[in-house]
């Protein structure tokens, strides 16, 4: 066999050694698992946490094994290895493998020696000659693309490398999940996923320029060359919806990452659900900065000192409660610099000291220590000395300070002369109504300023380390005698694991249920949606600021949240970020992506620069048609467009149409297009559409807001001008047309908004 089949047959060689590898040691694996599982629920309690926390190392270890099937292998480098014509062959994939020896067989995307696969260009070849992209369907290599980088050729700086594997993926259909883009990382983004740790980075794009693909490779990443520091303290991937969440969530698995929490910012606060949302005027209030300043007045209105003596009697004896005291007693607790419940313990010991000695002055003698105590005890047991000394200084949780705020118009004049009669009046809402996610951070505000007042836990806490600080030492000892570990986990953590009692909980899912965790790095996508005081609430969830900002500032729609990194980050980080830029679109079509761009920069938003990966014949039809509805395009128009492109475009696999509209006549569209699904593509295929759960359907139709991060192979667009009067405005209109991969299809009967 010659020439490219010859190729092919030895890249398929090299592919099935490595597949029996990986065979081998997903069987390695289940074997040791079996083991540890067989071993039962016996033994002495040592013996149980060491065998659950040996089955979680497993499972992990299996679960990465699996989620590596796919496209194992999808690189090869040749490398000059400096003799004469010498030339050493380096295989790149998901994961790093060795042979029985220990030789490497398979180098990990994110190892050093992988770099050059993904930064080597003509112009900067390095000791690279040949960059080779193997294409492959389940374990058959079905394609290969070569570049040669050695040759004196014309050189283009712009070149996309692996160009036809990319253009393959870009042309893929949907599917509804976000794929990894491990096979065609291209430079500019490879240099954002391998940048230091330390520090913020923020990395501004247009649409489609990657910046969620770059945020998820970037946390693998740093997972893989940080491991002992982050799979301790653990990685938080923020994203702006659970839809979201959910389009995102199998990268990292795909990735051999399964431990990252991820969240929203309304889901930040365990046992804490935001599930209403403020709009405009509201959202900007509640994001303000200020609120630092009202929750710690809200605080401090509930350390009060009465303004009379207030008289008590208990046991017959006659005491006061002394303003003076009071105050003494606040400012001393307060000294302490624990948060209000907590400091609550202070100033409640302080005051009943003071009460003991008025018992000291009525008798005209010292007391013994013993008698002391029991006039002490006496006045704590004390139900009226305890209400006085409640209003005085006022044990409350962070959600009925905050519900106070919204609920009781003077506790909000008190803590916020700053706002207006009339802004106070928009933040008024009735008791018991649901929290929003712009009140998250003004929770977490409190939360860290009330404290959690818990002593029984906190007892508990101490335990727990003192118990740790002793299984650190037998897991080192385990991890020595066993040679488990390889990277994987290291004695801290495992020795978690075994903590007493409990579940074998990993790094994840403990942090996923402290508020208080820290993590070790944080990733923040559709960043520019978030507000200062969202900021805030990430911010003091990183020490260290290790962060990974993404987002553009051209497609903000909240009115809290960013259209200038520099005002929105240096007031929380100072100098502590940096700016990397995207500039190459590898979703929309340059046709549609232009067009969006023109929009965009006739509105006056801060349009980044953009130049699309490709075109696509045909992507961007526009069509004026008769008015309907509320002056929108007639519906029968739209659902004929829509289905047209479901047909062509939809399959049992991948394909998805979405129907964007402005927000009112979204649930009237969806129900004629459900309804009219079946007479287009038949019963059958109609049904199975419909079953689709809403964040993965095929066939959708959105509001614009909704799309946000999302990608569909057609849209259909429904009359830009009322979309770009929306609450969003032309942001809105901006990120609903970049969401297309092939098609865009624009519907109006209005005049269409400048820059068309
Ligand atoms: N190097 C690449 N190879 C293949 N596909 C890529 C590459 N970079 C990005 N993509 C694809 O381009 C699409 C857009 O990527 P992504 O969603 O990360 O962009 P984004 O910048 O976050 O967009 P938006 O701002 O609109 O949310 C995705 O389908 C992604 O898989």
């Amino acid at each position: 066999m010659t020439g490219i089949a010859g190729e092919l047959a030895h890249e398929q060689a090299v592919v099935d050694t490595m597949y029996t590898r990986l065979d081998t040691l997903r069987g390695t694996t289940a074997g040791r698992l079996r083991d540890v599982r067989l071993a039962g629920a016996s033994g002495t309690h040592q013996n149980r946490s060491e065998r659950d926390a040996f089955a979680t190392l497993y499972e992990d270890r299996a679960a990465q094994l699996d989620a590596v099937e796919d496209r194992l292998v999808f690189g090869r480098l040749d490398l000059s290895d400096g003799s004469a014509d010498g030339t050493v062959t380096r295989y790149v994939g998901r994961i790093g493998l060795t042979d029985a020896e220990h030789r490497s067989m398979l180098t990990d995307w994110r190892a050093p020696a992988a770099e050059a696969f993904y930064r080597a260009t003509a112009l900067h070849p390095g000791d690279v000659q040949r960059r080779r992209h193997l294409v492959t369907k389940g374990r058959s290599v079905t394609g290969l693309e070569d570049e040669v980088l050695d040759l004196d050729t014309e050189i283009d700086a712009d070149a996309l490398s692996g160009e036809g594997a990319l253009l393959a993926a870009m042309a893929q259909g949907r599917t509804g999940r976000m794929s990894d883009i491990v096979a065609t990382i291209q430079a500019e983004q490879d240099r954002i996923i391998r940048s230091d740790l330390s520090g913020a980075l923020v990395v501004q794009g247009g649409p489609g320029t990657g910046k969620t693909a770059v945020a998820l490779h970037r946390a693998a990443y740093l997972l893989y060359a940080h491991r002992r520091l982050l799979e301790r303290s653990g990685v938080l991937v923020v994203g702006p919806s659970s839809a979201f969440l959910r389009y995102i969530d199998q990268v990292l698995p795909s990735l051999g990452e399964t431990g990252v929490v991820s969240t929203t910012v309304g889901d930040l606060i365990p046992g804490i659900r935001a599930t209403a949302v403020d709009e405009g005027q509201v959202a900007r209030l509640k994001g303000l900065l200020l609120w630092r300043k009202v929750v710690r007045r809200a605080v401090r209105a509930r350390e009060r000192v009465p303004e009379q003596e207030i008289p008590v009697r208990v046991d017959g004896h006659d005491f006061v409660i002394r303003p003076r005291d009071v105050s003494d007693a606040i400012a001393r607790a307060r000294r302490t610099h624990k948060p209000h419940n907590l400091a609550r313990g202070a100033f409640v010991r302080d005051m009943l000291d003071r009460l003991t000695d008025q018992y000291r002055d009525f008798t005209g003698a010292p007391l013994s220590g013993e008698d002391r105590s029991a006039v002490f005890e006496d006045l704590r047991s004390d139900r009226d000395v305890r209400v006085a000394l409640n209003l005085a200084w006022l044990p409350i949780t962070p959600e009925r300070l905050v519900a106070d705020l919204y609920t009781k118009p003077h506790r909000l004049a008190e803590a916020a002369p700053e706002l207006t009669a009339r802004e106070r009046r928009l933040l008024f809402r009735e008791k018991g109504a649901p929290w929003t996610e712009s009140d998250v951070p003004i929770l977490d505000e409190a939360y860290e300023l009330l404290g959690e007042d818990d002593s029984v836990a906190l007892a508990e806490a101490r335990n727990r380390e003192a118990e740790q600080a002793r299984e650190v030492e037998y897991a080192r000892s385990v991890l020595s005698s066993t040679g488990a570990g390889g990277g994987l986990v290291d004695a801290e953590t495992l020795a978690s694991r075994f903590a007493a009692g409990g579940p074998s909980l990993t790094t994840a899912e403990r942090a996923a249920g402290d508020r208080a965790w820290t993590y070790g790095h944080v990733v923040v996508d559709e960043a520019q949606e978030l507000s200062p005081m969202a900021w805030r609430a990430l911010v003091r969830r990183v020490p260290t600021r290790s962060m990974t900002i993404v987002g553009d500032v051209a497609q903000t729609s909240s009115a809290a949240g960013a259209r200038n990194w520099d005002r929105m980050l240096t007031p929380l980080l100072r100098d502590g970020w940096r700016l990397a830029e995207l500039t190459v679109s590898y979703r929309t079509p340059s046709t549609v992506a232009d067009t969006a761009q023109q929009v965009a920069r006739a509105a006056g938003l801060p349009v980044s620069d953009l130049r699309a990966a490709r075109d696509v014949e045909g992507s961007l039809t526009v069509v004026r048609t008769a008015p309907g509805q509320d002056t929108l395009p007639e519906d029968g128009a739209v659902v004929a467009e829509a289905l047209g492109l479901v047909k062509e475009l939809v399959g049992p696999d991948a394909g998805r149409v979405a129907v964007v509209a402005p927000s009112g006549s979204v649930p009237r569209l969806a129900e004629a297009i459900g309804g009219a699904l079946a007479s287009a593509v038949g019963a059958e295929e109609a049904a199975r559409l419909s079953a689709q759960r809403p964040e993965d359907a095929q066939v959708t139709v959105l509001a614009p807001r909704q799309t946000k991060g999302l990608e569909f192979d057609a849209v259909v667009l429904v009359e830009p001008a009322t979309i770009a009067e929306g609450p969003g405005g032309t942001s809105d209109l901006y990120v609903a047309m970049t969401r297309p991969t092939q098609r865009l299809v624009v519907l109006h009967t209005r005049d269409l908004p400048e820059g068309f």
